[in-house]
């Protein structure tokens, strides 16, 4: 399965995410936001980073690159789309995603090793795990508090489109403890924390405190690789 991980002015995790993408058997495949050619990938990842310098907002310019149009085309006819951390807030920012990222609440950013509970498992991003199973992966940011009107909160609950929340601690103050989301049709997830910084034993969290020895984001990738042989 070919990858594309679309590199941005600014982004930082693009090798780390292309690197998570050949340990789960992908084949990673870089692309430049400046292009209009997805070069024919299967599923796509928006990295995290600071594209633009954050200025305006996180993702909020990279959300017009040239290649963000057919990132919505690939995504509305059901490509997986996998967005992390300034790659969340560009999927926001380009309204594939619902809701918004602002300044974490306590107004500095953060870095930690972050738990999650895994609310949703049928995702395409998520298939590879068990519905409720707790990981712990690294978070960093400055703007990942996630906001939504009322009706939009109840409404992602209800139809199971909340895919992660944090758990033992809010880091940044999002409504409802809400750390990543899907669209309706489970193609096009996003996350503030970082997978693609817990893929290999020694480089993760802590592992006395990840489940599975610091490799607690390996499952985002296999999950999509998986559905793939699955299909073929
Ligand atoms: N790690 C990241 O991708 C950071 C995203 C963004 N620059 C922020 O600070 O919120």
């Amino acid at each position: 399965m070919r990858i594309g991980v679309i590199t941005f002015p600014g982004s930082l995790d693009d090798r780390d995410a292309q690197r998570a993408v050949r340990l789960a058997g992908g084949e990673p495949v870089a692309l430049w936001h400046g292009s209009h050619d997805l070069e024919g990938v299967d599923a796509l990842i928006l990295p995290g980073g600071f594209s633009y310098g954050d200025y305006l907002r996180a993702g909020a310019i990279a959300s017009l690159s040239p290649i963000m149009s057919e990132v919505v085309d690939a995504a509305n006819s059901g490509m997986p789309v996998l967005g992390i951390c300034n790659g969340f807030q560009m999927l926001a920012e380009a309204h594939l995603l619902e809701g918004g990222l602002i300044r974490n609440d306590h107004g500095s950013f953060i870095c930690r090793d972050q738990a999650l509970s895994v609310e949703n498992a049928d995702t395409a991003w998520t298939s590879d795990f068990e519905a409720g199973q707790q990981i712990t992966i690294p978070l960093k940011n400055g703007e990942g508090g996630f906001i939504a009107s009322d009706d939009t909160l109840d409404r992602l609950e209800g139809e199971g489109r909340v895919v992660f929340r944090y758990v033992d601690v809010n880091p940044n103050g999002s409504l409802r403890d809400i750390a990543g989301i899907s669209n309706e049709r489970g193609n096009v997830v996003g996350l503030m924390p970082h997978p693609e910084h817990a893929v290999e034993p020694g480089f993760g969290p802590d592992t006395s405190l990840a489940m599975r020895s610091g490799v607690d984001g390996l499952g985002f990738f296999t999950s999509v690789v998986r559905k793939a042989l699955v299909e073929a």
